[in-house]
């Protein structure tokens, strides 16, 4: 018999595979395992919220995962998860761009001590953990950064444009009444002559109802 977690499953492949990202069976285990790995960790550290009702793999995995259908990561690319928590946006998409390379932050070390454990279980060699704050992260350059559910726009712009290398873009996953947080954001860079250039906001509540009011928002330089 199939189970709810087989069906899940197969809805990311299909979907993604819809969008020509073509996941393989290994990386859909993988995200199982890191599935099951969050949802235990998530007992005793505060990683994801609990309340939800839609499955984490939906939810979490397959919301970060949908970056990689707009921003296809190259082999060789160096991108950066600011304030990744339990590894998100960052280890999904890890899993399935094999061949970029990942560096995940938070400020806080408990969450970077469980993405480092969950890296190691799963056997993930493109992505490391480092708890570290944005602001001070110096002597590294990306040509991607990422963000899901950490700050407003205009600081993760602030952040981004020290981090980026010339052309880099800032990808976050987002929810709620946005306009504001993108005006301030372009007001910020035009005051400074910085970053970003433009930014544009992708609805994706065609995926899944979960996905209500929920975008990927893309600052370029
Ligand atoms: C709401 S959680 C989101 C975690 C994860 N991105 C997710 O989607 O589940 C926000 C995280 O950002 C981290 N954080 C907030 N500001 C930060 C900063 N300036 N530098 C690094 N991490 C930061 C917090 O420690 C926290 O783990």
């Amino acid at each position: 018999m199939e189970s709810v977690r087989d069906n899940n499953t197969e809805r990311i492949r299909q979907q993604c595979a819809e969008k020509g990202l073509l996941l393989h069976d290994v990386q859909l285990r993988q995200l199982e395992e890191y599935a099951d790995l969050l949802e235990s960790k998530n007992k005793t550290l505060n990683l994801v919220s609990r309340k939800e009702k839609a499955p984490l793999l939906i939810r979490h995995i397959f919301h970060s995962l949908l970056i990689g259908l707009y921003h296809r990561f190259k082999p060789g690319e160096k991108v950066l998860d600011i304030g990744t928590g339990g590894g998100l946006p960052g280890i999904p998409l890890a899993i399935a761009f094999p061949e970029t390379s990942f560096l995940l932050i938070d400020a806080t070390g408990k969450k970077i001590n469980a993405c480092r454990e969950m890296i190691q279980r799963i056997g993930l060699k493109n992505v490391h953990a480092k708890k570290e704050r944005a602001e001070e992260l110096k002597g590294v350059a990306f040509h991607t950064v990422l963000s899901r559910q950490v700050a407003p726009l205009r600081n993760l712009c602030r952040y981004a444009e020290k981090l980026l290398l010339p052309g880099g873009s800032l990808i976050c996953l987002k929810g709620g009444y946005l306009e504001k947080e993108i005006e301030e954001a372009l007001d910020r860079a035009q005051k400074n002559n910085g970053f970003p250039a433009d930014v544009s906001l992708l609805p994706i509540d065609h995926f899944d109802a979960c996905f209500e009011n929920k975008y990927i928002v893309i600052a370029n330089s």
